[in-house]
């Protein structure tokens, strides 16, 4: 979804994109794109977390990041993600038949949804983390394991 758009049209007005254009600008981009790569092997949520806000902070964005707002754009991206899905009947684990292209789009879908998710948790005060760590003990509670015998 185009979430920026959205937002200013949502304020009444149109801003155009600010994109890399200089040969310069993009290698710079390409640069900064390979250092996360590199360090993104073992990411926690409080990094993507850090990220994320200064992502927002940099560009002034943080008004935008509202609760009801980063829901329904997070919302968006779930529909982004079931159209990679879509007609496409049951699909078997792993996505054989897929091509890489599509497994990275598939990628940069899912991204979008956690990112969403984890922004929306932290203007809403909620430790991701640790909620989802005690509900992973709840639901053990609720369901337990059967007994294996030895
Ligand atoms: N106000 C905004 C707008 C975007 N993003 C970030 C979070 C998402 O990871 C990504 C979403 O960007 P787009 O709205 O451009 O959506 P897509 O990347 O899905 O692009 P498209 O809809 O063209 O496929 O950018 C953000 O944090 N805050």
């Amino acid at each position: 979804m185009q979430f920026r758009r959205f937002f200013f049209f949502a304020r009444g007005e149109m801003e155009v994109e600010k994109k890399a254009t200089t040969v310069e600008e993009v290698r710079g981009v390409e640069e900064e794109t390979k250092k996360e790569e590199a360090a993104a092997s073992d990411v926690s949520l409080k990094e993507l977390s850090k990220k994320l806000d200064d992502f927002a902070k940099e560009r002034d964005w943080e008004m935008y990041h509202a609760p009801r707002n980063l829901l329904l754009a997070m919302i968006a991206e779930v529909g982004e993600l079931s159209e990679l899905f879509m007609w496409k009947g049951e699909v078997a684990k792993g996505l054989p038949g897929w091509k890489e292209s599509e497994k990275e789009h598939l990628g940069e879908e899912l991204s979008d949804v956690l990112l969403y998710l984890i922004r929306l948790s932290d203007m809403c005060g909620v430790d991701l983390g640790d909620a989802a760590t005690r509900k992973i003990v709840k639901n053990a509670v609720k369901y337990p394991a059967p007994s294996k015998s030895t």
